[in-house]
């Protein structure tokens, strides 16, 4: 599904990503961790195309198409979906009317028709109790005024709207009690399918006891040093990074 091919990037001339290789099948989870700064949200924002970022070599290939050639929109209708570590707030635009733009934008760039009011509203109410969202959030102003837990909720619900083909996850534990973990987890879970995959990005351990990983792997100053299963992770979390970094340098 996704193939990253020795991605080196750079942001205003400094070189972040120093050599990314990665391949995510269908039906995988993969976790990335590694220290502040090592270029995990960098390599999630040039994966969904977010401006800022130049790529020096390397090359994405996802579902069989050169993703780096598309704009992000063409990215987002061509499957992929990021929850980002911060989801903006906008101000006079309804979560529910958002939700359906997005939805029928997606549709038209796939040639499918618009989903009407009726439609809309029938899969909105069933996939808002897939994941255990609250009703109420879906009529409020879009992330204006919620919580962060709302907020990380709210992108699992769009995440549901939107079935993308590989879902990026970054930091979407961070600022969430342990009710809203498992419910944003339980959402994640819900919606895996066989032919779907995920990227979570996260420092924490305790989110992988929700979503067990497939794959985990560290990121560390813009390469994947060291991958593994589910308890490279729990190594992680008792030993931190200090022995990669020796084995690396
Ligand atoms: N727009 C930018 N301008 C300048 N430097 C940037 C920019 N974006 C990222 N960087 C730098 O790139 C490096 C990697 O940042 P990135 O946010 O990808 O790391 P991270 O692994 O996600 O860190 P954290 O765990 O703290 O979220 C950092 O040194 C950061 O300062």
């Amino acid at each position: 599904m996704l193939v990253i091919n020795n991605l080196h990037a750079s942001v205003e001339g400094q070189e972040i990503l120093r050599g990314i290789n990665l391949t995510v099948q269908a039906g995988e989870v993969h976790a990335i961790m590694g220290p502040n700064g090592s270029g995990k949200s960098t390599l999630a924002s040039i994966l969904a195309g977010k401006p800022g970022y130049t790529v020096t070599a390397g090359d994405v290939n996802f579902n069989g198409q050169d993703l780096l050639s598309l704009a992000p929109e063409e990215r987002a209708a061509a499957g992929l979906f990021l929850a980002f570590q911060y989801p903006v707030e906008i101000p006079g635009v309804s979560n529910t009317n958002f939700l359906k733009t997005a939805v029928n934008q997606i549709r038209k760039h796939r040639g499918q028709e618009p989903l009407d009011a009726v439609e809309f509203l029938k899969i909105l109410k069933e996939k808002a109790r897939l994941v255990n969202i609250d009703k109420e959030l879906l009529h409020r102003t879009l992330n204006e005024g919620f919580s962060g837990g709302e907020k990380k909720r709210n992108e699992i619900l769009q995440m549901a709207m939107l079935s993308p083909s590989l879902s990026i996850l970054d930091e979407t534990d961070s600022g969430l009690d342990i009710d809203a973990l498992k419910t944003v987890a339980f959402g994640i879970n819900q919606l895996k399918t066989p032919d779907n995959a995920t990227i979570v990005i996260t420092h924490y351990q305790r989110l992988l006891d929700f979503i067990v990983p497939d794959f985990v792997h560290v990121l560390y100053k813009g390469k994947i040093v060291k991958s593994g299963f589910k308890e490279l992770a729990k190594e992680l979390e008792a030993k931190g990074y200090d022995w990669l970094k020796e084995t690396t340098v």
